[in-house]
């Protein structure tokens, strides 16, 4: 039987469950991570298994956007996609936080809003979140995330995803949540990631970052690529073939950040028993070091990233890939650097960086904008002030090539 859930009783429970959760990572000397410092276990605990199963969702309808369904995803007005996932995992990640937290207590800064979902004309796209999130809402327990009594209803779920309107700022906490990034590489069968950060006042201090296609080693990534090719040429084929993901996490200032597999099949979630450490590389020769960056040419200047790689002495082709699987990528030592140089004109947002920074410097690394400061999350849904692009970097020595680098390109390039 499904655990009661009203407001109070439900409080009782998940405090209950994350304090078992809680006392059992502490008698674990290797997991010690987590309560060296009281502050945001909670949140942090939410959070990661808020992940997971977000991961999980993503994970059943990508199998489902490559062997069939096109219906399921539409196009924004800036023609960026948007798919049953990216709403899915809002409103279920939305409706998990306000859950622990109290709806009142919970600001969330998010990219989906209910604009397409909420037309007459959406009816068939609307019920097809509402099962998903309510499918993936039935298997929380398994994540150690009681479930609902009653399934969600339609009204629930889009109340549960335009409660995501927060704009952030300066004062107080507020979660900054991607859904899906890199939303064209999942609509693709590619690499995307499920973000979730934690600000307050105005510092990133909690980053999560779920990556469903990047397994745990990088040698899988190849064994992974293989399969998805046959996925996508034969018909409907078991979910377990992307179970080689995983998720990462970590908590600014304490100079540490995890990574963990994702669950596959009915195992239970076992966190943080299986989470390992991780650490950027140790490469500061540019002529040994990968650089990554956005697919995309209408993401990111490829042809000035040529350049400043060129100046700096990086010789490897760079590694394109989708979303935030590149602040991944630099965290665990799989590269080195990450650039990014949008169009002018294109602001970056919170939802798109702020997981990703508070990995990668507690792994050890480097993230600033391109004149060298570190980036503003305290002022609303975009990264004000942002000094030409994103420079996210394995160590200092190669960081301060890059940004030599792009001074010495930048008079030369018509950005
Ligand atoms: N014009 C333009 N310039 C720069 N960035 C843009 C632009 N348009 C969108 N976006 C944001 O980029 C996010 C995807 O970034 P990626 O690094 O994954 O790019 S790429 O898909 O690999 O090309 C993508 O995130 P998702 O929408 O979550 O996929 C957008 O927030
Ligand atoms: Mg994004
Ligand atoms: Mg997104
Ligand atoms: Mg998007």
């Amino acid at each position: 039987m499904r655990p009661r859930l009203n407001p109070t009783h439900m409080t009782y429970h998940h405090k209950i469950l994350l304090e078992t959760k809680a006392s059992q990572a502490c008698r674990q000397n290797e997991h010690k991570h987590l309560m060296e410092d009281d502050k945001y276990v909670k949140e942090f605990d939410v959070a990661v298994r808020a992940v997971h199963m977000a991961c999980s969702l993503c994970q059943r309808v990508q199998v489902g956007l490559v062997t069939d369904c096109t219906d399921l995803v539409k196009s924004k007005d800036d023609d960026s996609p948007v798919t049953v996932a990216d709403w899915s995992v809002q409103a279920t990640i939305s409706w998990i936080l306000s859950e622990f937290f109290g709806v009142q207590n919970v600001s969330i800064v998010a990219e989906e809003d209910v604009q397409t979902l909420s037309k007459s004309e959406s009816a068939g796209l609307l019920a097809a979140v509402v099962k998903t999130v309510n499918d993936c809402l039935a298997e929380a327990p398994k994540f150690g995330i009681p479930n609902p009594e009653n399934d969600l209803g339609n009204s629930q779920i889009l109340e549960a995803i335009s409660r995501c309107n927060s704009k952030g700022g300066s004062s107080g906490r507020h979660w900054v949540l991607d859904p899906v990034d890199g939303t064209l590489g999942f609509v693709r069968g590619d690499q995307y990631a499920v973000a979730l950060a934690l600000i307050e006042d105005g510092k990133a201090v909690l980053g999560v970052l779920g990556c469903p296609n990047y397994p745990m080693k990088k040698e899988w990534l190849n064994y992974h690529h293989q399969c998805y090719q046959t996925l996508s040429k034969s018909s409907p084929s078991p979910l377990g073939i992307w179970k080689e993901g995983c998720v990462m996490y970590a908590r600014k200032g304490s100079g540490k950040a995890w990574m963990q597999p994702l669950m596959h099949g009915n195992e239970k979630l076992e966190w943080p028993n299986s989470a390992q450490l991780i650490q950027v590389s140790s490469i500061d020769d540019p002529s040994l070091a990968t650089f990554c960056e956005p697919v995309e040419k209408a993401n990111t200047n490829h042809s000035f990233t040529t350049g400043v790689a060129h100046n700096m002495g990086l010789r490897k082709r760079p590694l394109r890939v989708y979303s935030m699987v590149k602040y991944a990528a630099i965290a665990r030592g799989d590269a080195e650097i990450f650039m990014k140089f949008s169009t002018s004109g294109y602001k970056e947002k919170i939802w798109d960086h702020a997981a990703g920074v508070v990995i990668v410097e507690e792994a050890g690394g480097v993230v600033t904008d391109a004149g060298g400061r570190p980036l503003d999350f305290s002022r609303g849904v975009y990264l004000e002030g942002l000094d030409r692009g994103i420079i996210a970097c394995s160590g200092a020595t190669l960081h301060e090539k890059i940004i030599g680098a792009v001074y010495a390109s930048w008079d030369s390039s018509n950005l």
